[in-house]
């Protein structure tokens, strides 16, 4: 090395350490590159999963668009449910553009869909030129990597147009191992909302298509347009949410219009529904749990015009504490209790009857379609409100509680017992302070003298009676099997067949409540000997004081509400709608309309 100014030496820096610095760096560039690609991979793989396994791993949210092979267009609608542009140009898109591709619903080549047809054409279909057909059972068949189908009526939401481009918009069901589940299909295990982009070649061919896909949906006699009730306190006050992000998209997709009616306090959706004009409507739905369903049934009751108005469809999408009534909708189906099937029951527009149980004392009416409880569920029921800051788990504390203090009530009931249950009780002769006032009336009279429903007309005196003397632990009235979405409480009861269940628990050890207690998730406490489970058309019940301490008297609670506190009861300086008395229940066989899904 050659000396330098002030006894500096250069240094061949460059030479001797530029070459392996820069192939450092451009290894780690590439290190860096490569782990990052990997991260971005995985982070976009773990995002789209979420996507596509929302919640509880059944729902899909992505779908087609039309043009192109498929892939492209398909990858920009999933792109336009994720943020930004940071996944443009993304392998993934095309990896799971492959996943897709074989999910959608395949069909036996041997059944050809050419026998019978309303309408049948070459379309573009999602990019690729086929035939596609409308068949005459509803189904929509095309080739693509094989023959593939879609049912109008379990498959297809709704459709919209671009264009040329018919939108087909679609919720296929397909069971665990991705077959599609079809018409007939019910425990699926995950829904993938899809759409099928129909790009027809004519504008008469676009005209016929649309107009035949109209009719088809239409007489399938789905909702067009709804009144909802959303209920922003209900349960964990996630209603809003619900809404909009489970109920909206699918209500969009199937071009179901509606009005959105926020509650904004106690008996306001019954005050709505008493009033409304129902012509406006297809259907009632309520986003919220059983309470706000309650009130609009008595407030269609209340009508004058009741007969037409209890007609109207009832929905319900899960969004309270007790959401009993979705609950036994769906589980009759084998699906989760969720907004998404819950919406897709409503848009399909299956209906089924519900009975509805008119409660009366003196000249007052309550209408009740899910419960009645006085003793120990009552008591658990109403008094664990004390604990509401432990969230759902103050029932199971305060159940534990009220065993180990455990009350007993007098009382009576009598009832009409369904056939096949007359073993129960004691006969008994029909009383006449039995009957509520307007059962004293002709027939005529009452619906002259009386506006609005005004409970079945039973010949009370006429039906076979028979009598339970107290002490009681627990009477329980179900007319659906659960109570909430954790509590099957009468496995039996059925929406429509005129009767509602009656469990009775007259005298039971503790350790046995206990155990019978934890079994209710699964309908197991019916079958214990110190249960009687039963069906009944009628039922009269007599509630009396504590047999501890004749100065305190019960609680009884229907659909979540207190009907009537007895004196010493707890809140019992609260007002209540009827007196803690004598009261009647009589069952009207299928009454209301509930959408259901099958
Ligand atoms: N804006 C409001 N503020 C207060 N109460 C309301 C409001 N809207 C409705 N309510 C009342 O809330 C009650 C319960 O409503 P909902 O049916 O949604 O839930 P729930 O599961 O029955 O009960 P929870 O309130 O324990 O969740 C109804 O009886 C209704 O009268």
């Amino acid at each position: 090395m050659e000396p330098d100014d002030g006894g500096w030496r250069t240094i061949p820096f460059k030479l001797q350490l530029d070459k392996p610095l820069a192939s450092h760096v451009c290894l780690r560039l590439l290190i860096f590159l490569l782990l990052s690609s990997i991260c971005f991979a995985l982070i976009c793989d773990i995002y789209l999963n979420k996507l596509v396994r929302k919640d509880d791993g059944m729902v899909s949210r992505e779908g087609f668009a039309c043009n192109g092979p498929g892939g492209l267009e398909k990858y920009a609608y999933l792109q336009s449910s994720l943020s930004g542009p940071k996944y443009a140009n993304n392998v993934l898109a095309f990896e799971f553009f492959h996943f897709e591709s074989s999910l959608w619903p395949e069909m036996e080549l041997s059944d050809s869909p050419s026998d019978g047809h309303i309408v049948s054409d070459l379309v573009r279909v999602n990019g690729i030129m086929t035939r596609l057909t409308l068949t005459l059972d509803g189904r929509l068949v095309w080739m693509e990597a094989g023959q593939r189908c879609l049912w109008l009526e379990k498959e297809v939401l709704g459709f919209s147009t671009e264009g040329s481009c018919i939108r087909i918009r679609a919720a296929i069901e397909f069971d665990e191992v991705g077959c599609c589940v079809g018409p007939g299909g019910g425990g699926g295990r995950r829904v993938v909302r899809r759409v099928l982009a129909c790009e027809t070649l004519s504008t008469e061919s676009f005209t016929l298509w649309c107009q035949k896909l109209r009719d088809y949906l239409y007489s399938l006699g789905r909702p067009k347009k709804l009144l909802i009730f959303l209920n922003p306190f209900g349960g964990k006050r996630s209603a809003p949410k619900v809404f909009e992000d489970e109920v909206k998209p699918l209500l969009e997709d199937a071009a179901i219009e509606f009005d959105l009616q926020e509650t904004g306090y106690q008996l306001h959706a019954k005050e709505i529904a008493h009033t409304v004009d129902l012509a406006k409507y297809d259907g009632i739905v309520c986003v919220s749990g059983d309470g706000i369903l309650v009130e609009v049934i008595n407030g269609l009751l209340e009508r004058d015009d009741w007969k037409a108005a209890i007609k109207m469809p009832l929905g319900m999408i899960p969004a309270g504490t007790g959401n009993g009534m979705v609950k036994s909708l769906l589980d009759s189906v084998g699906q989760p209790c969720k907004a998404f099937y819950a919406t897709l029951a409503i848009i399909r527009g299956h209906k089924r009857p519900l009975d509805v149980a008119t409660i009366s004392q003196e000249d007052k009416k309550f209408f009740s379609v899910l419960m009645l409880a006085w003793g120990l569920i009552a008591d658990i029921d109403i008094e664990s409100e004390k604990y509401r800051w432990m969230g759902i788990a103050r029932l199971d504390f305060y159940a534990l509680q009220r065993i180990l203090h455990l009350r007993r009530y007098e009382g009576r009931i009598s009832f009409v017992p369904a056939p096949g249950y007359e073993i129960h009780g004691e006969p008994a002769s029909f009383s006449a302070e039995w009957a509520a006032p307007s059962q004293d009336h002709g027939e005529e009279q009452v619906d002259v003298l009386c506006s609005g429903y005004q409970g079945p007309k039973i010949k009370l005196e006429e039906l076979s009676w028979r009598t339970i003397d107290g002490p009681f632990v627990s009477i329980w009235l179900h007319n659906v099997p659960w109570g909430s979405e954790n509590t099957m409480a009468a496995p039996n009861a059925k929406f429509s067949d005129g009767y509602i269940d009656l469990i009775a628990i007259q005298d039971c050890p503790r350790l046995s409540l206990l155990s019978l207690m934890t079994e209710m998730d699964k309908g197991g406490h019916v079958k214990s000997p110190h249960v009687r489970y039963l069906k009944v058309k009628t039922l009269v019940l007599e509630p009396g004081p504590r047999t501890d301490n004749p100065a305190k008297e019960g609680i009884i609670d229907t659909d979540g509400e207190v009907l009537a506190r007895g004196k010493g009861a707890y809140k019992s300086d609260q007002e209540t709608f009827m007196a803690y008395g004598r009261l009647q229940v009589t069952v009207d066989q299928g009454l209301a309309t509930l959408f259901s899904p099958k």
